[in-house]
């Protein structure tokens, strides 16, 4: 598969600030990358940088092979950022045609209500809807062109859950179209569920990326949760344990590798009763990425 987005050592600040700091990125037609991070990490930054409303200071950024921001570029791009488009005094059906209407093979208007479940708002007025449904819409006015690459940015802010559910089933079917999509969200179960791989960005630095299943298998950290004899204290002398409390009959130990604890407490697993081990979540591993540096887990970072 050849790379329709390349950056190479791209870097921007703004006055003392690096927002995105030395990035290396290539990505291949099809793949669906999350890319997420705290707040002010830089995602937005690096979204508007390759969609060329930004400029690097440094380094190179290529799409479909010519600088962002080209009419070849955006006629491929289709983009839903965090502001909410605007179209005043007409109604949904009549701003996806206005938007159709630029471009040589748009979806077809039947295609954009489906995928953004705004048929039954078709004829409402912007001013007239929500503010989920207006994210709905400019989703719609992202994919009105039928890009092959998407940045949706933040999409499912303000949306309730039946809306949400709709978006992310609308966002498989255009994986098997075989749409190329980036997507950012700070609700990380949904990235985990749709993305095949993932950035993580930190100080405008990917500190993260690869697959999902690359970061969850080598992060071994888990949480035990069992009822023992034994006193909490007892459990806290290995340095597998990170942290354990005791809450009534319940012991929760948080353990930096739950396979290797497993094995180490064979002696005692007879004084152990109702275990449970959880192997940590993308939220539990992204909080260590960010806050910890990879604690116990520098192997797992792909630092560029
Ligand atoms: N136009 C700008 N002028 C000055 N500083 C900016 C500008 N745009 C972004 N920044 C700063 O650059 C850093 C990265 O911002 P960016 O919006 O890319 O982060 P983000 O990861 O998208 O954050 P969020 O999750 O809050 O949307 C932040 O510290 C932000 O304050």
């Amino acid at each position: 598969m050849s790379s329709i987005i390349e950056l190479k050592n791209v870097s921007k600040k703004f006055k003392q600030l690096s927002a995105i700091s030395n990035v290396n990125l290539s990505v291949d037609e099809g793949e669906i990358i999350g890319l997420v991070g705290e707040n002010g990490a830089g995602k937005t930054t690096l979204i508007n940088l390759i969609l060329g409303l930004q400029k690097p200071d440094t380094g190179q950024i290529k799409v479909f092979g010519t600088n962002p921001g080209t009419t070849v570029c955006r006629n491929q791009i289709g983009a839903m950022l965090q502001e909410n488009v605007s179209i005043k005094n007409l109604h949904v059906d009549e701003s996806f045609q206005l938007v159709r209407s630029f471009y040589t093979h748009p979806l077809s208007l039947k295609k954009l209500l489906t995928l953004t479940g705004l048929r039954e708002f078709r004829h409402h007025n912007m001013s007239a809807l929500s503010g989920g449904q207006r994210r709905q819409l400019a989703f719609g006015i992202a994919l009105a062109g039928n890009p092959r690459v998407i940045f949706l940015d933040e999409p499912t802010v303000g949306l309730d859950s039946i809306a949400r559910t709709q978006f992310w089933q609308s966002i498989e079917q255009l994986r098997h179209q075989g749409k190329t999509i980036f997507v950012t969200s700070h609700y990380l179960e949904e990235i985990e569920a749709v993305a095949e791989r993932l950035l993580i960005l930190q100080h405008g630095k990917i500190k993260f990326d690869g697959p999902l299943d690359a970061l969850t298998s080598l992060y071994s950290g888990a949480t035990a949760t069992f009822e023992s004899e034994l006193a909490v204290n007892y459990f806290k002398t290995s340095p597998l344990v990170l942290e354990a409390k005791k809450h009534g009959d319940k012991i929760t130990l948080k353990l930096s590798d739950g396979d290797l604890w497993l094995l180490e407490s064979q002696p005692f697993l007879d004084r152990i009763h109702r275990l449970s081990l959880m192997p940590n979540s993308l939220n539990e591993i992204f909080t260590d990425v960010t806050q910890t540096g990879g604690r116990n887990h520098e192997s797992a970072m792909h630092a560029n």
